[in-house]
């Protein structure tokens, strides 16, 4: 006989709650003053990286008509671009840190909240005029964020939304970022 709630599918904030749970956190890295947050510990809990796969399944098809392409930022960006992309078959892009890339790239250079760095796209891996949806773990001064923007720009391409697993909110890096910015978890 089925038992009560057997077949039921799980909340949103069910589910976001045995993420965050997941989440490790840890002082002074990389640089004294910073506290990291791991997204890769959601990965290492079999119910934690369960359920935050069912959230990018969720969103994913949220999105489906609104975009044509995802792209994901070195190197956490990565763990969720592709799944996203594949649960509404749309492409996945790249934009990787400076020199990683074959072929002609765009370049920018930008500030994050532990230091600088240079990253890129290449030219042609956008269709002129897509819709773009651009992913990352998290936004803490979203210098990183803005930068993507700026690279999906010089592909004649559009920003749909920039989505982040984790939002740092007292930072408020979504004032620097020029497109529409969605978190799943503001911590
Ligand atoms: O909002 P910001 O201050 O710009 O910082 C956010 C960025 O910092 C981290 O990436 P990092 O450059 O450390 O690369 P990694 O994913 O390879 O560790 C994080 O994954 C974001 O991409
Ligand atoms: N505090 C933080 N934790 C994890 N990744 C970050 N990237 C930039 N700031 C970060």
């Amino acid at each position: 006989m089925a038992q009560p709630n057997e077949n039921v599918e799980p909340s949103n904030d069910s589910l976001k709650k045995t993420v965050v749970d997941a989440i490790e956190e840890y002082e002074d890295f990389p640089k004294p003053g910073i506290k990291f947050l791991d997204i890769f510990s959601v990965y290492r809990s079999k119910p934690a990286h369960e359920a935050f796969s069912l959230l990018l399944e969720r969103y994913a098809v949220s999105v489906k008509n609104s975009i044509d392409a995802v792209v994901g930022l070195d190197s956490r960006g990565f763990l969720i671009g592709p799944l996203i992309a594949r649960t509404i078959g749309k492409p996945f892009v790249p934009i990787r840190k400076k020199g990683k890339l074959p072929g002609p790239c765009h370049t920018v250079k930008y500030s994050l909240e532990y230091g600088t760095a240079e990253m890129e796209i290449q030219t042609t891996a956008l269709q002129k005029n897509a819709n773009v949806l651009v992913v990352d773990d998290l936004l803490a001064t979203g210098g990183t964020l803005e930068a993507a923007c700026k690279l999906i720009k010089s592909c004649e391409c559009n920003v749909f939304t920039c989505w982040v697993a984790i939002e740092l909110v007292a930072l408020e890096g979504r004032k620097l970022v020029s497109s529409p910015v969605e978190s799943l978890l503001q911590l």
